[in-house]
């Protein structure tokens, strides 16, 4: 089957620098992929890339075999940023019916995707007056609810407690089973286990890109962040040799 997200050869400047260099890899539908790295390193900037609003220098993204960022990929792609992207003056449930409405959709699913994220008893509060953790599921809700075949997630859990990470971690699954594709950025190991693959990213560049048990098994440890230091490390012996 042909892959959900092609990347060949991205390389993005940002400033006056160039972040991303010469950046290739596949994802194949249904998997969730764990993207990880130092604070810096690119997440974002690659993410952007998938969805099409980042300025490319080269290379080329596919996503579901066009072009990232084509009209016709609008519905097919949710994009959770870092910082809250909701209309802060309407309720959670205004806010998450004004997007269902977008793809077509209606109350029920709205209802529906605000409850998955636990909102239910937050649906009529004002976007403004929501803690920073709910303010961040209320615009994953927004990024859910049209239902998209690929998701880009952000940093999706930050701010949010143990019972609702493992909760919303759940839901990911569930999605992935059900053939949709997630990537997702993070800083939290335990989060990482919990993906299909991995795609360590340092400097703008990928050091690593497998499961998460391969990952640990070519660092020799059963720990992830161990193996990740591990692998930044020895990446940064084969620079300076
Ligand atoms: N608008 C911008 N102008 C100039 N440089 C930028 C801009 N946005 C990001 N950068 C730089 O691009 C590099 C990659 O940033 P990016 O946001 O992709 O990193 P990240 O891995 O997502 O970091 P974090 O984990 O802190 O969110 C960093 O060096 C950052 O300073």
């Amino acid at each position: 089957m042909e892959a959900a997200i092609t990347i060949t050869g991205l390389t993005v400047d940002r400033g006056k620098k160039e972040v991303l260099h010469e950046i290739s890899t596949e994802v194949d539908r249904g998997v969730i992929t764990g993207l990880l790295g130092p604070s810096g390193s690119g997440k974002t900037t690659l993410m952007r890339a998938i969805v099409g609003v980042q300025l490319v220098k080269a290379g080329s993204v596919t996503v579901l075999g066009r072009p990232a960022g084509s009209a016709s990929l609008r519905q097919s792609v949710g994009y959770l940023t870092q910082s809250p992207s909701i209309y802060q003056d309407l309720t959670v449930w205004e806010n998450v019916r004004h997007f269902a409405s977008l793809y077509g959709l209606g109350d029920e699913e709205a209802e529906q995707t605000i409850s998955d994220v636990g909102l239910g008893e937050q649906s009529g509060q004002l976007a403004r007056d929501l803690s920073g953790g709910q303010s961040s599921r209320a615009s994953l809700a927004c990024a859910l609810v049209g239902r998209p075949e690929v998701l880009i997630l952000d940093e999706p859990t930050v701010g949010q407690d143990p019972v609702l990470r493992d909760d919303l971690w759940r839901r990911f699954r569930k999605f992935a089973d059900e053939g949709v594709t997630l990537m997702v950025s993070s800083h939290v190991m335990d989060e990482a286990n919990r993906c299909d693959r991995l795609l360590l990213i340092r400097d703008g560049r990928i050091i690593a890109d497998d499961t998460p048990a391969a990952v640990k098994e070519a660092a020799g440890t059963n720990d992830l962040d161990q193996a990740f230091l591990t692998l930044v490390r020895e990446r940064d012996e084969g620079e300076a040799a």
